[in-house]
């Protein structure tokens, strides 16, 4: 069944790795994705507020490529889709827009449908087509997930995280793809710097889920990914050295980069003087950067079923074009 009036959905984004969870642990947070999707006689996707500007708008927009995708893959005719996108989520900074978009379409194209498709389903499809499920995985369920992926099948569960923390990121006001910072990875680890990760991300794992923040510190250490992506984000590595010394229980890169996050109690004094902090190392490197507060997120994807299924309710006015 087409639903033909159309569905609105809502995603949020999501910071992954956490520091030593590489390519396992994400969470969400709290800027969001609306795309509303209907059938229509020609494909058009429309786009609004500041952060889409250059995105195709026919059926080159990753959104209409990953519908039709699902289409295909529960044996429904391909049509051309209307598809209109709000977005709060700066792209190619580490918050995972691209995984975002990719749960946001496959959510959409399933709610239109009337839903043939299990969420477990979804996480799959979304996987395989992202290649790695810590993204994918906070966007679609919301939350602090530990995920992992066999090539083929999603696993992932939520992790229970305690509301007296938030965040603080850094985020770059330069685009650094997730793409080129994956190249620049080693394709071979010494043993003793893969035991270091596969400990710190276990900590960190049970430290979170288990409130015992005292040991965020240590535990969101990483020598897989952050060592190397540093020489991309000037001012990263003092960052992530004396954040703890400013207020912060830990920090990371997140995502690929090239925001910086700091994980923080929530606190106002604290979150001031971390946001001081990171603001003036990022601009002592040259890094002018956006620094804020930004919350977890609890819920994951959701069909905006039985609100006005109209995209232009959620955009500020400010954003809208
Ligand atoms: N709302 C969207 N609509 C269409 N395409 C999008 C959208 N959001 C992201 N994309 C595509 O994804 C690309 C960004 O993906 P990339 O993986 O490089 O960065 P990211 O997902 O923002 O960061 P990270 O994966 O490190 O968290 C964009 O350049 C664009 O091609
Ligand atoms: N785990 C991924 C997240 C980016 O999408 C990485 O660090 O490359």
């Amino acid at each position: 069944m087409m639903r033909e009036e159309g569905v609105l959905v809502r995603v949020p984004a999501s910071t992954a790795n956490l520091g030593p969870g590489f390519d396992t642990l994400g969470l969400a947070l709290s800027l969001h994705l609306w795309i509303g999707m209907k059938p229509a006689e020609k494909t058009i996707v429309r786009m609004y507020g500041n952060h889409l500007e250059g995105l195709p708008s026919n059926e080159d927009n990753l959104i209409v490529k990953v519908a039709h995708r699902l289409f295909r893959e529960v044996g429904q005719t391909i049509i051309p889709l209307e598809v209109e996108v709000y977005s709060e989520i700066p792209l190619t900074r580490g918050l995972g827009s691209s995984a975002t978009a990719i749960v946001g379409a496959l959510f959409a194209a399933n709610a239109l449908l009337d839903e043939p498709l299990s969420k477990q389903a979804l996480f799959d499809m979304a996987t395989n087509i992202e290649k790695h499920p810590d993204n994918a995985g906070a966007s679609l369920y919301g939350g602090l997930i530990v995920a992992a992926w066999d090539g083929k099948q999603a696993y992932g569960l939520n992790l229970a995280l305690s509301d007296s923390l938030t965040t603080v990121a850094a985020v770059p006001r330069f685009h650094l793809e997730t793409k080129k910072a994956r190249s620049i990875l080693p394709s071979q680890y010494d043993m003793k710097d893969v035991v270091f990760n596969v400990s710190r991300s276990s900590l960190l794992a049970v430290a979170l889920s288990t409130g015992q923040h005292d040991l965020l510190g240590v535990a969101m250490q990483d020598r897989m990914h952050q060592p190397y992506r540093a020489s991309l984000v000037p001012g990263l590595d003092e960052v992530l050295k004396h954040a703890v010394r400013h207020g912060a229980l830990g920090a990371a890169l997140s995502g690929a980069g090239p925001t910086a996050i700091a994980l923080v109690e929530r606190d106002e004094a604290k979150i001031a003087g971390l946001i001081q902090y990171m603001s003036d190392t990022l601009a002592q490197h040259g890094v002018e950067a956006d620094v804020f507060q930004l919350d977890p997120c609890t819920e994951g994807a959701v069909w905006l079923e039985g609100q006005a299924s109209n995209i232009h309710d959620h955009i500020p006015v400010s954003s809208s074009s």
